[in-house]
């Protein structure tokens, strides 16, 4: 399983930029994360690749078949969860489930077992039978989900599926991915770093309609192996800011402020080098696009 993204650009008819810009991305099974900052592009990328939007310019290949001359083919093996969900409000739960899975073409022999066993997979056996409309944002969301994997779709897209979700919810929701991901393909868009960085192994960084980095994560910290510092100061002293290139962090604890930073060579004995989480690695990319000099 494999979906390759070449050259693909995007522009919407009004706006003077384009919202993708010439994006490259390989990506093979498993779970792989899609980040980067608000109007970055990921919805618009993941609704090109889950066929609501056709490819404007360049192209995309699920499994060797090209998405918009096999489109009939490539939508069987389709999941998607989109940013905002509509439902039909008056359906029970079971009811919506069974309409997608209708739609999904799931066979009839195989429709209540799959259906009631998602049910079961994202807490919603109590609400089984209750209208979609008496259900929680969270409940409509872990719908919105459970959805998205009717049919056993061998690529799944799931565009900010943890929001709204408590942190109950949020570990059950990993533990379905985990368990689900085996030899398909899982896309999840997210602002969640710790979502990111407890799921996949392998991750795209978008920023204004590009692809800032695209690979595994080791790699990726790897490369900022040696280059996080703390500074720690005392709880009265005023931070000079202009001291620190690239500031990730300012943490007041209960006797000292803790200054987060980026460096791309130690300078200072006084500053203690830590080991660097995802998020800085996120940082990293972000100030280095942007032709800082770290
Ligand atoms: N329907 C639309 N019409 C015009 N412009 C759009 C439309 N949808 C998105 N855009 C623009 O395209 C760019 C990318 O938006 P997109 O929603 O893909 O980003 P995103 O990375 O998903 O952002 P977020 O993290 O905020 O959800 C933004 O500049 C946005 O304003």
């Amino acid at each position: 399983m494999n979906v390759e993204i070449k050259n693909v650009s995007h522009k919407y008819l009004k706006n003077k930029n384009k919202s993708l810009d010439n994006v490259n991305m390989s990506i093979t099974k498993g779970i792989f994360g899609l980040i980067g900052e608000n109007g970055a592009g990921k919805t618009t990328l993941l609704k090109t690749l889950a066929t609501v939007m056709p490819v404007q310019d360049g192209a995309i290949s699920i499994d060797g078949y090209d998405i918009t001359k096999d489109i009939e083919k490539v939508r069987r093996h389709i999941g998607y969860l989109p940013q905002k969900f509509d439902f039909f409000e008056s359906l029970t739960v079971y009811e919506m489930l069974d309409y997608i899975a209708l739609l999904k073409n799931v066979k009839a022999e195989e429709r209540e077992h799959e259906i009631t066993l998602l049910i079961q997979q994202f807490n919603l056996q109590d609400k089984i039978n209750s209208k979609i409309k008496s259900l929680s944002g969270g409940m409509k969301q872990r719908l919105a989900i459970a959805q998205s994997l009717l049919g056993n779709p061998k690529l799944v897209i799931l565009d900010e599926p943890t929001v709204g979700l408590d942190p109950n919810e949020r570990l059950r929701f990993r533990n379905i991915i985990n368990e689900k991901s085996g030899e398909r393909i899982i896309i999840i868009s997210t602002h969640i770093i710790s979502d990111i960085a407890m799921l996949c192994n392998n991750i795209g960084i978008m920023k204004k309609g590009k692809v800032v980095y695209c690979g595994s994560i080791d790699n990726l910290l790897e490369l900022v192996e040696g280059k996080i510092y703390v500074d720690k100061l005392n709880i009265h002293d005023e931070v000079d800011r202009t001291k620190y290139k690239k500031i990730i962090s300012i943490l007041r604890k209960k006797n000292v402020v803790e200054v987060r930073f980026i460096l791309d060579t130690p300078l200072d004995a006084t500053y203690e080098q830590v080991t660097p989480t995802l998020e800085d690695a996120y940082f990293y990319i972000m100030f280095l696009d942007e032709g800082v000099q770290l």
